[in-house]
Order: structure tokens, then sequence, then C-alpha cells
């Protein structure tokens, strides 16, 4: 028989990925009546604590992004968070590090594990973030709960956000516990919001609602919480029905400015591959392999 996985979750439209045996989230594809969809699902799996992730989880949710970035029929990943919280009944996408196992150089694997010293004091929420950042598909955050620290910054760092009207929160608690994401989390939360409001974002760690969220642009949609999902599914649904190409395109295209040359690179690289499919790419090639001269003759200097 399978498994509760959230009250939101509607067992009739995913099925487990199961090359994976995760502990601290789950992972589903979409399907329907024709076979599979191009979607999954990924979330946080430890709603008694709203969701805060130690280095188990980030590796966790690392190697399932991943598996959604090689997989070539999947168009969008929703994240979000497993809930309500079987001791309270609180909802949560993500609440950030898992204070309780937070060192002196980052957060640590449970006692027992002796890594590696490079992987003793973990903050590689980080590549996570640039993961999706970086991964030529969209990801979804569906908050159904609160979303603090590295929370709030992986919202911030997905491509889009769509939150419960009844239950999420938001409140960036960086500053109170030490912290600080100078990286996207508040140079991006900057973008979307713009600069005073970010500043108060964090300065103030005052918490905000979905609604406040909508209204400054942190968010693209307040919805029902009974919806959550479903609404993240019609979004994933409308992204498929898109060129991939064009959604890829313009997802590096968003990126590279505030991205720089890594921004821009993601964006050439496309380009490369889209001139790879050119006559006058395969020209090239084509000379090189037959030791002969290019014949560029058939190719104008556009202008
Ligand atoms: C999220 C809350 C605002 C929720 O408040 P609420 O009153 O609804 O619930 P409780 O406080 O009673 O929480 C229920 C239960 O969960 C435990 N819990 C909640 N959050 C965490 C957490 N992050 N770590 C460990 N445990 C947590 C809580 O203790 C309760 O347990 P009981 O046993 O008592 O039932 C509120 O909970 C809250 O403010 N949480 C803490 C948020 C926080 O401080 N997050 C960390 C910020 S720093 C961070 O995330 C971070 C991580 C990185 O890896 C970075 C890397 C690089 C740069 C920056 C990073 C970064 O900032």
């Amino acid at each position: 028989m399978s498994r509760h996985v959230s009250d939101l979750f509607d067992p009739a439209v995913w099925r487990t990925v199961e090359e994976f045996d995760f502990t601290d989230i789950t992972y589903h594809r979409g399907i329907g009546p024709n076979g599979d969809l191009p979607v999954v699902r990924i979330a946080f799996d430890r709603p008694e604590v709203r969701n805060a992730f130690r280095p188990e989880t980030v590796d966790e949710l690392y190697t399932a992004l991943d598996h959604a970035r090689l997989t070539s029929d999947v168009a969008a990943v929703i994240l979000t968070g497993n809930g309500p919280s079987p001791k309270d009944g609180g909802w949560a996408f993500c609440s950030g590090g898992d204070q309780r196992v937070r060192g002196r150089d980052g957060y640590r694997y449970s006692d027992g594990q002796k890594p590696d010293p490079a992987r003793a004091g973990r903050l590689h929420i980080l590549e996570v973030q640039r993961l999706i950042r970086s991964m030529p598909k969209i990801v979804i955050a569906a908050i159904p709960g609160w979303a603090t620290g590295g929370g709030h910054s992986l919202e911030v760092v997905c491509d889009l956000a769509i939150a419960s009207k009844e239950h999420a929160r938001f409140k960036q608690v960086d500053a109170n516990v030490g912290s600080f994401d100078s990286g996207y989390g508040s140079q991006l939360l900057a973008r979307q919001v713009g600069d005073r409001r970010a500043r108060e974002i964090f300065f103030l760690a005052r918490e905000y609602s979905a609604e406040q969220a909508e209204e400054w642009g942190a968010v693209n949609e307040a919805v029902p919480h009974a919806e959550l999902e479903k609404k993240a599914l019609e979004y994933a649904a409308i992204i498929a029905s898109k060129s991939p190409q064009a959604i890829r395109m313009l997802k590096f295209s968003f990126n590279a400015l505030d991205d720089g040359m890594a921004g821009m690179q993601m964006f050439a690289g496309e380009s490369t591959r889209l001139a790879y499919m050119t006559e006058e790419a395969r020209e090239g090639r084509d000379a090189f392999l037959e030791r002969r001269a290019p014949d560029w003759s058939d190719f104008p200097y556009y202008a």
C-alpha cells in the first residue's frame, strides 16, 4: 500500500521515481491517462521540523534535481514541502538549515558518519541554488507554509512561485541566527521586490503573508491552500505545451545579466547548440573530417 505523502498530494497523478531510496525528500513523476507527464514533484519531507534541511536532505535534493535535469522528457519541476506536521499541524515549504546540526563551519552530517573533511561543514544548499538556476527546466516553488532562512532563499531562486493563501508565511530570519545569504537569496530578492523592500525583508526579519508576497512580486500567485499543487501542475502543463528550445533560451536570457559571465556562458552554450544544427557548421565539421578546405560560399556574411 502506498504511504501517505502529504495532505496536498494527489496519489492519482503521481508515481514514485523508484531508482532512489530517499529519507528526507520525496520524488515523484507526474502520470496521466496516457503515461508519464513531463513534470516531477520534489518535496521536503521533514514536516516535524518545518522541513528544515540537514546535509543529507541537501544531498538528496541535489540528486533528485539533477536527475530531473537529465531526464529529457521533463519540462518542469514542482518543488514543495510535505505536510502538515504530525506534531502540531503546521505547514512549511522549508525553514532553512537545521539549526540542531549547525557546527562552527557549516551544517554537519548525522552522528556516526565521518565524512571526508572537505564535506565536514556544509553550506551546499548554495550548490542546489546554482543547479536550479542553471538547469534548463522551469522550477516552480509551491509554498504550502513557512518559507524562512535558507528556505526563503530557495524559493527566491526558483523560476516561478505559488503560495498557499491560508498557510504560506514568509520571514527572512538569516540575520536573527547570524547567517546571511549574500548571493541569490538577497540579490535576486531585490530584483523581484525592489531594493528597499528586500532590505526591509532581511534587516527587519518581519513576517509577511502570501497576499503580501503576491503584491510585492515575491510570488506569482497566492491561491487557496487546497488548490496549491493543482495550480502548480497547471503551470507545468502550460510550460510543457511551449517550445522546449524557446523555454530554455528564455530562462537563460533572464539569468544572463545577473549571472555575469557564467550566465552568458549558459545562454551562449545553447546558441552553440543551435549553430551546430546549421548547414554552415556542418560544413566546417565535414571539411575537417574529409581533410579539405571548408567551402563557405553558400553562407553569406549577414548584416
Ligand atoms: C519556521 C518558524 C518561523 C516556524 O515557527 P512556528 O512557531 O510555526 O513553529 P516552531 O518554531 O514551534 O517549529 C516547529 C518545530 O520545528 C523546529 N524547527 C523549525 N525550524 C527549524 C530549523 N531551521 N532547524 C531546526 N528545527 C527547526 C522547531 O524547533 C520546533 O521543534 P519542536 O521540537 O520544538 O517541536 C520557526 O520555527 C523558525 O524561525 N525556525 C528557524 C528558522 C531558522 O533559523 N532557519 C535557519 C536560517 S539560516 C539558513 O537557513 C541558511 C542555511 C544555509 O545552508 C546557508 C548557506 C549559505 C548562506 C546562508 C545560509 C543560510 O542562511
